[in-house]
């Protein structure tokens, strides 16, 4: 037998205490060792009268059994008083019964104003002022319990009640959210709804009834939920009769009734009224962030044809079963799809994959007024899974499946065009093919992109919808754009990247709005501990680094990208995309620096006329000079050389000054680290950069008043073209090492 449940060292405040439930609380708590204030108004059950003999009685009661008990007098509309006496007498407030109720019934048309009123300033007004006059003494010593008395005329209705069961389902609400606002200081609040006899009940319940509904049948339940060892919070229980039943709220898996572009109408809702109502498969949810998660996923899924918000383990394969085969899908057109974006959305995209000010080569991704500002090649994913995320996958018969589950598996994008950085572009999309892989099934999705008549970008997804396979479908598809994998040799360039912790955060805002990346209860339903980053998003860092590394970060130098996503990526990673050159193709292959996992396999870059551009196994022309130097370390040089060299530079550069006052440097630099990787400075690996300065900028720079990096940020440096360290400034360098 467990041991007996003590309450000493705990004060407890009941209202309502003189009589039935209260006094019974108030009984027991003393018994066991509580200091309890005993409340009670005194009045009679229609909310009249006032007398202290009721109060009295039971404190006496409880100190002729040997506790500690002291009285209070007051209505429960003054619930500082009420804390208040349980602060003058015994030091604390620990366990609070909001017990105290009167009765007006009314059958509702004869309810008047007052009746409701008094009703609501008992029942709901009450139970909030004394539990706020004692939350803060609770939070403070980070331990209370707080008891609601609702009732079943709340949660089922009852004749003649209409004010009482509003008032009493109120404090359910209340409780549920003292719930979650306690839960950190160690509050709990639970509710009960309590059928015994008591004065309330006296008048409604014939008398044998009464004798069988002992108050002695409720109070051990609130005895428990009140003790430090219970950990329930934000429960509601019926109680009675020596019986206790929790409740919860279940719910039908639903139905969307509204397509997307298209009226939600009252006809639609008769229509699916059946499986409205149909509790077949209901669920539980407990808190509002599961109730929320159902929203979420009905937005991503506004267009399915069957409207159904799917199980966790339905997808294809059940689809299979409805007899909807989702072979029956390929060759299936997606509706039309028109994308129209402005730099907005160019810069997010590139903030989404990780540009950043601090890479002043990426501000030509960043800054609309940048003189060469351009659209990362990989946007062109975004209009084309837009027709997918919003044109409705889930319209293709056989496509009820579960988003959770649904994991971007291998992506290929060719460009046609550079992409504009603004415009209206119109996607037609297909499905191409749908094969049966065991462990899944793969959606091949061919998605066609038009500026105008003029084709811009082909896309083609493949859709990874793990558990879903075993439909008896083919493996393997001439339609899926092959991976290919890299040469048995060390790459000949690695870039590395981190992620942040928001990267999702940030990359979803360019259209992906899969909770997948943002819900953690939505990441556990598809297996993951926290949300994953888009396999999209590992893509367009892998696809920049190869434009930075070998095309200069020159956007009409891309053609085409695939790559599969082997495992997922969690924000925050670091992502590090090894490289190896074979003529136009960049094969690559991306690993998270952290686990060594590789997360992006048997991918490549196509590039145009890469042998012409600047590579790393072939350092640029330019008269350049093979050093170490990154660009802050020639500023640096330049600013400590001094006002004494001021005169050599200026006479062997052979500065061309113009009258008009402005001075041309041209600067040959390479920025290559030692390494063997280009992509330290910061200007990113080859940048060919002509940076002209004023005079009196230039004398400021040589001179150390102006740091060169300020000076570019300040726009006081343009920098346009390549930046080259000439063989004169080396002379000057090597000059100087050797003074
Ligand atoms: C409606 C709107 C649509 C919008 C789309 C955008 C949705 C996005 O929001 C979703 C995302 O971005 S998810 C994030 C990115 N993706 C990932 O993280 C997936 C990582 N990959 C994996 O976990 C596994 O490879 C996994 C789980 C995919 C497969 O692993 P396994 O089940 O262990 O498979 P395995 O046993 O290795 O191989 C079985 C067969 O499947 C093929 N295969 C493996 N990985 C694949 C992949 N990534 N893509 C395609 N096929 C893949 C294998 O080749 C094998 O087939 P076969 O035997 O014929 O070769």
């Amino acid at each position: 037998m467990s041991a007996p449940l003590r309450f000493d060292g705990k004060v407890v405040l009941v209202t309502g205490a003189g009589g039935g439930l209260g006094r019974e609380y108030a009984l027991a708590f003393g018994e066991r060792g509580a200091c309890v204030v005993v409340n009670d108004l005194g009045g009679d059950i229609k909310g009249g009268g006032k007398s202290s003999s009721a109060a009295d009685k039971v404190v006496e009661e409880i100190k002729a059994k040997g506790g500690k008990a002291v009285a209070n007098y007051d209505s429960v509309e003054d619930g500082e008083k009420l804390v208040q006496t349980a602060l003058d007498a015994f030091g604390r407030i620990d366990i609070l019964i909001n017990n105290a109720g009167i009765l007006r019934d009314r059958t509702f048309g004869r309810t008047s104003d007052l009746d409701w009123d008094l009703i609501h300033r008992v029942h709901l007004r009450g139970s909030f002022l004394v539990t706020r006059a004692a939350w803060n003494h609770m939070k403070n010593q980070k331990f209370g319990r707080i008891i609601m008395t609702s009732s079943a005329a709340g949660i089922y209705g009852n004749f003649g009640q209409g004010n009482y069961s509003a008032a009493k389902m109120g404090l359910v609400g209340l409780a549920n959210t003292l719930a979650v606002e306690g839960r950190k200081y160690g509050i709990h609040c639970n509710t009960i709804a309590p059928t015994a006899g008591s004065r309330l009940t006296q008048t409604v319940m014939p008398p044998d009834l009464l004798e069988s509904l002992k108050a002695e049948y409720v109070a051990p339940l609130v005895l428990w939920l009140c003790h430090e060892q219970c950990q329930e919070t934000g429960s509601l229980f019926e109680v009675g009769a020596g019986w206790i039943g929790k409740l919860r709220w279940e719910r039908t898996p639903g139905c969307i009734v509204r397509r997307r572009n298209q009226a939600m109408t009252p006809e639609a809702v008769q229509q699916s009224w059946d499986q409205i109502c149909d509790f077949s498969n209901a669920t539980k949810p407990a808190t509002i962030q599961e109730s929320l998660s159902t929203m979420v996923e009905v937005l991503s899924k506004v267009d399915t044809e069957k409207g159904v918000v799917p199980n966790p383990t339905s997808a294809m394969a059940s689809a299979v079963s409805d007899g909807n085969s989702p072979l029956a899908a390929v060759g299936q057109k997606l509706p039309e799809m028109v994308f129209s974006y402005s730099h907005t959305q160019c810069i997010l995209y590139a903030l989404g994959v990780g540009m950043s000010t601090h890479e002043p080569d990426h501000l030509k991704f960043l800054f609309e007024g940048h003189e060469d500002f351009s659209c990362l090649p990989t946007f062109g994913v975004i209009p084309a899974q837009a027709s997918m995320m919003e044109g409705g996958l889930g319209s293709i018969p056989g496509f009820n499946f579960d988003l959770s589950r649904l994991l971007h598996g291998e992506q290929y994008l060719e460009l046609y065009k550079p992409l504009p950085t603004s415009g209206k572009l119109v996607s037609q999309a297909a499905i191409a093919d749908v094969l049966d892989k065991g462990s899944g099934a793969v959606i091949l999705l061919d998605v066609h992109t038009y500026s105008g008549k003029d084709l811009l970008c082909y896309n083609q997804f493949s859709l990874f919808i793990v558990g879903a396979g075993g439909f008896g479908g083919k493996r393997t598809s001439d339609k899926a754009k092959s991976t290919v994998s890299p040469p048995d040799r060390a790459p000949d360039a690695v870039m590395t990247d981190e992620t942040t912790r928001d990267q999702a955060a940030l990359y979803r805002l360019s259209g992906d709005w899969n909770p997948l990346h943002i819900d953690p209860s939505f990441a556990a339903m598809g297996g993951f501990k926290t949300p994953i980053l888009h396999g999209l998003c590992s893509f367009g860092f892998a696809a920049r680094h190869v434009l930075k590394q070998y095309a200069n970060n020159d956007v009409s130098k891309f053609k085409a990208i695939k790559v599969r996503f082997v495992k997922p990526v969690f924000p925050g990673q670091s992502l590090q995309t090894e490289m190896w050159k074979e003529g136009n193709r960049i094969h690559i292959q991306c690993k998270v620096k952290e686990t060594g996992a590789v997360v992006l396999s048997g991918a490549y870059v196509d590039l145009h006329g890469t042998e012409d551009s600047v590579s790393p196994e072939k350092p640029p022309e330019a008269g350049g000079l093979q050093s170490d130097l990154v660009f802050e370390e020639i500023g640096r040089r330049i600013q400590t050389l001094g006002a004494e060299l001021v005169k050599k530079v200026n006479a062997i550069f052979a500065w061309e000054i113009t009258k008009g006052g402005s001075t041309a440097a041209q600067w040959t630099i390479d920025l290559k680290t030692g390494t063997g990787s280009l992509h330290k400075g910061p200007y990113g690996g080859k940048a060919d950069v002509t940076m002209t300065l004023s005079d009196e900028d230039f004398m400021d720079v040589v001179l150390g008043k102006l740091n060169p990096q300020k000076a570019f940020f300040a726009g006081k440096l343009k920098v346009r073209g390549n930046i080259m360290l000439s063989q004169k400034l080396e002379t000057i360098l090597k000059d100087y090492a050797k003074l």
